[in-house]
């Protein structure tokens, strides 16, 4: 049975509490005489249960009976406030100064030991940084007792673990208020971190009926909503309603032991609303047998009116300077026997407000403390189990986050094929899509799921599944990766998948209309997942590109979805896909809203509003909200982890799926876009050094697609197989001096004539030189030497740095012309530099049909003004480190990467 003091009896506390002076004592024998008066008076006016009374009445007519009663209900409760206000003033006053000292002392003592730290010290002793007990406090201050002025001790109740506090006066009145916020701060201060869940009843916040929005009595505290210690009050008899129910839920499940967790429940109630009797009568019985199934309550403003006391509750009862404290239940601070329960005989001065910024601190304390308890990790998301053991014929299906902690699953099926992601930059996208990747990748084998992925913006992304220069595994469903890709690159993705959809859709047909899963019964078809991040990138220039691209996606999405083919579009807001009535976005049926992210969600659901980072919302009807407050059992808020705190974990998970993989898997083909390909390091430049390659060919960088081919110039004996290489920056020099050393690497051994007929251009065409000479006859030649070189007809190269530089006038046009018509067939190529579009495109014939002379590599030239040269529109905006070459009857262009300069030795 729990004491207050416990190496002090409470006979003793009582009996050594005397009067102290005699003015005190005087007036305390007028009270209780009073008192007793009091009880006469109220018994007669009750029940007539005196003798007098009874004879009075038996004579008496009703009316008259009534009458008398009335006016002796009336004089008893004039006596009754009467006596209030003297007791009010009476201060229980000590006898003995020396013993009141003493005992004082003696309590100090006893409630450091039973209350240590937050739950008993003075709050100006206490900081953020004063730790928490063990467990939570049996025992807590409300204030400070003061049976003398000088001699005071701490009041403590018991609370948590044993029984309830009532206050007789609601939070409307300050000091209660007051009270409760230090009463909860000590509480939850003392407790450790989570140990203690708070519940809150507080009419006197919300939107009172000026409409101004209060946070009420605990709004200092607001910082533990997000932990789920203590969600926002209930304000009104509906919120108080789920209150109970959740805290009878709570009673009802047993105690703390039998339910499996030692957590306890509190439930403060500041200030009742307008309740209604079942409601109280609900309270009532939540006190009376709360307690030993660890839910705890303090309820300001109890008892109301015609209510009896709280059960199982300490009553505070709050005077005008002071409060008294009541007997504890099952236990007085008097002995049982030796005198009526009366209560703590000293007068409380009850526990002022804390400070606003220690309550904060210790709110933000525990908010960290818990949010680090409870933070999720990669591993939650993945199987328990085997690696790869679940199949994809259904559809996929991965744990994305956790909401109200239970894991949430999502998935690609042909309901829900695809998905849009949206959140603002740095609101955790790639740690989303990373879970979901690796949520995949552990679950799915190389034969159940392929991926491919692609970011648009700049930097490094997907690294975690790829191979680098430390590690070399990697994750083996992933086949390409492009990071920094340009929109050419996606377009090529697109066409890939569009490919493989053809193929899919083919087999179905020719298997008699079967679909995804019957021809799975006979061959392997693994599902595709295609990651585009970035995706507002792709569409930024609204030119016929993009809407091009947007058409394909459209088509792609509508026919794929049947056919296990599924496209996760990520970036910020609506991802440029158009309003939310665009028809491409009904193939998304899967929204996911990161912070920022609400614009994939429909217009007037604001769910998503105010996202803290790690948070997302999933939606699988399209990002349709509902009626507010109603259960959405299409959406999802939900906790995911950041992949990338535990570094370690993900090469784990890389090296047991690498592990896994089949004995011939290739790594993926990554595109980084940030980088320059190399020469030397090209697959077909090594083809041709080994003496392999069929025809002679200059290679220029790798083209912006999945495969990284290599760009290439066939230079065989046709007639128009020479290079052109177009612009004005030194883009296009490197790219003649590759084009020309990467010939010389098909041949044993050939004849250059290097032409340096431009500005600056001897410099790099003696490097050339030198690096030629010894294996190759390598001339060195001026306008002149360029005429014969062209003249004699000889086989080799003819490498010119300037075609239309003044001094190269000398050149007619039409020997040119025949040069590149009739050159190659005779071993002769011109690989040659032009500044300007205009003295290429006057070598045409008045077919036009530049293809019929050569191939041509742009650099900075925009496609608006090669029009002439190629007859018909050119979608080509220049930009560093990227060329465009046409090579061919009404070619589109490829756009390249140009190898970067590195010696071919
Ligand atoms: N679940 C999470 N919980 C807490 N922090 C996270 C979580 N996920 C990511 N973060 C943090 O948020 C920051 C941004 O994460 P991430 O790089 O995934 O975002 P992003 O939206 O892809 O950003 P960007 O577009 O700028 O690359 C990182 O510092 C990361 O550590």
């Amino acid at each position: 049975m729990p004491r207050i003091h416990p190496s002090v009896p409470p006979d003793r506390l009582k009996r050594e509490t005397i009067p102290v002076t005699r003015l005190a004592k005087t007036a305390q024998r007028r009270a209780t005489s009073r008192r007793r008066t009091l009880r006469w008076d109220t018994v007669t006016a009750r029940g007539g249960e005196s003798a007098s009374g009874r004879e009075v009445d038996a004579v008496a007519s009703p009316k008259a009976r009534a009458s008398r009663a009335a006016a002796l209900h009336r004089r008893a409760a004039a006596a009754a406030t009467a006596a209030a206000g003297i007791l009010d003033e009476i201060r229980p006053a000590p006898a003995d100064h020396h013993r009141q000292y003493e005992l004082a002392e003696r309590l100090r003592t006893a409630a450091a030991l039973a209350a240590p730290g937050w739950s008993g010290a003075p709050l100006e002793t206490l900081a953020v940084a004063t730790p928490p007990g063990d467990r939570p406090p049996p025992f807590v201050r409300i204030g400070t007792a003061a049976p003398l002025d000088d001699a005071r001790f701490p009041a403590l109740v018991p609370l948590l673990g044993s029984g309830h506090l009532s206050i007789d006066t609601d939070a409307r009145d300050p000091r209660v208020a007051g009270l409760l916020r230090a009463l909860l701060l000590r509480l939850l201060a003392a407790a450790p971190a989570g140990s203690l869940l708070v519940r809150a009843v507080d009419a006197t916040a919300g939107t009172p009926g000026n409409g101004e929005p209060t946070g009420g009595t605990f709004a200092g505290f607001v910082a533990l909503a997000d932990a789920g210690l203590l969600p926002p009050p209930a304000v009104d008899v509906a919120g108080l309603r789920a209150v109970l129910a959740e805290a009878e839920q709570w009673a009802g499940a047993g105690t703390a032991r039998q339910r499996g967790h030692d957590r306890t429940l509190l439930l403060m109630v500041a200030a009742l609303p307008a309740a209604g009797a079942t409601d109280l009568d609900r309270l009532a019985a939540l006190a009376a047998q709360g307690h030993r199934a660890g839910l705890h309550l303090v309820v300001a403003g109890w008892p109301p009116a015609g209510r009896a006391p709280l059960p199982q509750a300490t009553p505070i009862a709050v005077r005008n300077a002071y409060a008294l404290v009541g007997d504890p239940p099952a236990a007085g601070f008097s002995s049982p026997g030796t005198e009526e329960p009366g209560g703590l005989h000293a007068p409380v001065f009850v526990d002022e407000d804390p400070p606003a910024e220690l309550v904060a601190g210790v709110c933000r304390r525990l908010a960290r403390q818990i949010e680090d308890g409870t933070r999720l990790a990669l591993t939650d998301l993945l199987p328990t189990g085997d690696l790869w053991a679940a199949d994809s014929v259904d559809g996929l299906a991965t744990m994305v986050g956790d909401a109200a902690g239970r894991p949430v699953s999502l998935g690609f099926t042909e309901l829900t094929p695809h998905w849009l992601v949206s959140g603002r930059s740095g609101a955790g996208r790639s740690a989303f899509l990373t879970n979901v990747l690796f949520g995949l990748t552990a679950r799915y084998g190389p034969d159940e799921l392929i991926l491919y992925l692609a970011d648009l913006a700049d930097g490094e992304s997907f690294v975690e599944f790829l191979q680098t220069e430390r590690d070399r595994s990697w994750v083996p469903q992933v086949r390409t990766a492009g990071m920094a890709a340009d929109r050419e690159y996606v377009a090529d993705l697109v066409g890939q998948l569009e490919a493989e959809l053809h193929r899919r859709e083919e087999a179905g047909r020719r298997a008699g209309g079967q679909r995804y899963a019957e021809l799975r019964q006979h061959q392997p078809l693994p599902r595709i997942v295609c990651v585009i991040d970035n995706v507002p990138l792709l569409l930024r220039e609204r030119d016929r590109f993009a809407a091009e691209i947007l058409g394909r996606l459209d088509a792609l999405a509508r026919s794929a979805r049947a056919y296990g083919i599924h496209l996760v579009l990520a970036g910020e807001g609506d991802l440029g896909l158009g309003g939310p009535r665009d028809p491409l976005l009904g193939q998304f049926p899967v929204r996911v809203a990161l912070p920022g992210g609400s614009a994939v969600l429909e217009p007037t659901n604001d769910a998503a509003a105010g996202l803290p980072v790690g948070t997302a919302i999933v939606n699988t009807a399209g990002g349709l909200g509902g009626p507010r407050g109603a259960t959405r059992g299409h959406e999802r808020m939900i906790r995911f982890p950041d992949p990338h705190e535990d570094p370690d974990t993900l090469a784990e998970l890389r090296h047991r799926l690498w592990a896994g993989r089949p004995e011939d898997a290739p790594p993926p083909v990554v595109f980084a876009g940030f980088a320059r390909p190399l020469l030397t390091n090209d697959p077909r430049y090594r083809v041709a050094v080994a003496g392999r390659a069929h025809t002679p060919a200059a290679l220029l960088g790798r083209a912006v697609d999945i495969r990284r081919s290599t760009v290439a110039v066939p230079l065989g004996p046709a007639a128009g197989r020479n290079l052109a290489v177009l612009g004005r920056d030194d883009e296009a020099i490197r790219l003649l001096v590759t084009a020309a050393r990467s010939t010389a690497g098909h041949h044993q051994s050939a004849r250059f004539v290097l032409a340096p007929l431009a500005d600056g251009s001897a410099g790099p065409a003696a490097a050339l030189a030198a690096e030629l000479t010894g294996r190759h006859q390598v001339e060195t030649v001026d306008v002149a030497g360029l005429r014969a070189a062209m003249d004699g007809a000889e086989p080799g190269y003819l490498v010119v740095f300037g075609v239309d530089v003044p001094d190269a006038a000398e050149l007619p046009g039409d020997r040119l012309r025949s040069l590149l018509l009739e050159g190659p067939p005779a071993g002769l190529h011109l690989l040659g530099w032009w500044r300007s579009a205009g003295t290429l495109a006057g070598l045409l014939g008045p077919e036009g049909e530049v293809d019929k002379l050569t191939a041509v590599v742009v650099t900075d030239v925009p496609g608006s003004r090669l029009e002439s040269l190629f007859d018909r529109p050119v979608l080509w905006r220049p930009r560093p480190g990227r060329a465009m070459l046409w090579d061919g009857p009404g070619e589109q262009g490829t756009v390249l990467v140009p190898f970067g300069e590195v010696s071919a030795g």
